[in-house]
């Protein structure tokens, strides 16, 4: 069966899985893209063979979309989103899944009164290898207990419109998402330490920022967002259990040893980084889709890197500890 694929948002990562999904992806093609931006959308669609449409709702009730990816940007997400379901459509969600944890709800809700999951989120790094192999060490017991993660995520450089926030909302929430998911665990509470901030950065930007997290079992989880470390791109992550620990590997790079020096490259873009996690993210997204039973990250996933997002801000503002309110996770997603 080949899964017929509407696009909302032909942007940057629209566009690029709207090539992923026609030249890396098996088992599926795209039929049909929209974007607010109609050149920008005759174009990609044109470079597939697909129809540009006119709305995402345009696109969500086309007789020859089987599913819809949503890349538009996140305050246009849960329109789209809760259109598809209303369809009875499987639905990708680049993250954010919405902007606000009540959207999210509201998403939740109309998925669990359609009866069965229809959304995916994009939270892409379930999708790569190195986290994978470590969340098999996790998962075996090999380390014990886990106690503690340790994670940075460090960006060479960002744009003026880049603010404080977007460091936890964009940022730093794809290790939100990554260690619940490494843990099985909940995030129950968020405190941000604001460190001495770099010269290398835009005025009104804290950065870096230290993250700290308690899950429900009591694991403490530390993330450093520096977005303007100069650099590369740098993602660490690092668990340690009763009896051993486990650290995610640095991307394969060859090692050179010339001059009397050793050196290696630092990547300078997350595209590069995580480009294989995309393309088995989109395949497993279509395989699922093609089996009639979609699965990988939820809706209440989305849900809860939203309430644990905005529990980080407001801890970030005040300097206090602030719970993440969440509630147990529903059967519907168990
Ligand atoms: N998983 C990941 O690693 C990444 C996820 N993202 C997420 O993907 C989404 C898109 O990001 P980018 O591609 O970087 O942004 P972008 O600005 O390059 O593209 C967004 C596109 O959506 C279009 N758009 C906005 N509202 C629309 C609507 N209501 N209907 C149709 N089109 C609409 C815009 O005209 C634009 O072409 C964001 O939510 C972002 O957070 C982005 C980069 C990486
Ligand atoms: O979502 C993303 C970007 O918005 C963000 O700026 C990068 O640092 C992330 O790693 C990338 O995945």
């Amino acid at each position: 069966m080949t899964v017929n694929v509407g696009v909302i948002g032909a942007g940057m990562i629209g566009a690029d899985h709207v090539r992923r999904l026609s030249t890396i992806v098996s088992g599926a093609q795209v039929t049909a893209v929209t974007d607010i931006d109609a050149d920008r959308a005759a174009s990609v669609a044109a470079g597939v063979g697909a129809r540009s449409l006119a709305t995402g709702q345009e696109v969500i009730d086309a007789a020859d979309v089987d599913a819809v990816l949503v890349t538009s940007w996140g305050p246009a997400h849960a329109e789209s989103v809760l259109g598809a379901i209303a369809a009875g459509k499987p639905v990708f969600c680049e993250k954010p899944l919405a902007t606000t944890a009540e959207d999210c709800h509201k998403i939740i809700d109309a998925e669990t009164a359609h009866g069965r999951r229809l959304v995916q989120v994009g939270f892409m790094r379930r999708y790569d290898a190195g986290y994978r192999a470590m969340k098999q060490v996790i998962d075996s017991g090999e380390i014990g207990t886990p106690l503690m993660v340790h994670c940075a995520h460090r960006n060479p450089t960002v744009p003026e419109r880049y603010h404080s926030e977007m460091a936890t909302h964009d940022t730093a929430v794809h290790e939100i998402d990554t260690v619940r998911w490494l843990l099985g665990d909940e995030i129950v509470s968020a405190q941000v330490l604001t460190p001495r901030r770099t010269s290398h950065r835009f005025e009104h930007l804290q950065d870096p920022q230290i993250m700290l997290f308690e899950t429900a079992e009591g694991a403490r989880v530390d993330v450093e967002v520096f977005v303007n470390c100069q650099y590369g791109y740098d993602i660490q992550c690092e668990a340690v259990g009763e009896t051993g620990t486990v650290r995610l590997p640095d991307p394969a790079a060859p090692v050179v040893r010339s001059a009397g020096r050793q050196s290696g490259p630092v990547l300078q873009d997350w595209k590069d980084r995580f480009a294989e996690a995309y393309d088995v993210e989109i395949q497993e997204w279509v395989d699922s889709v093609a089996a009639g039973a979609v699965s990988g990250p939820s809706s209440w996933d989305g849900y809860a890197a939203a309430m644990i997002c905005d529990a980080n801000v407001e801890a970030l503002h005040t300097g206090e500890i602030v719970s993440t309110g969440l509630k147990d996770r529903p059967a519907f997603y168990a």
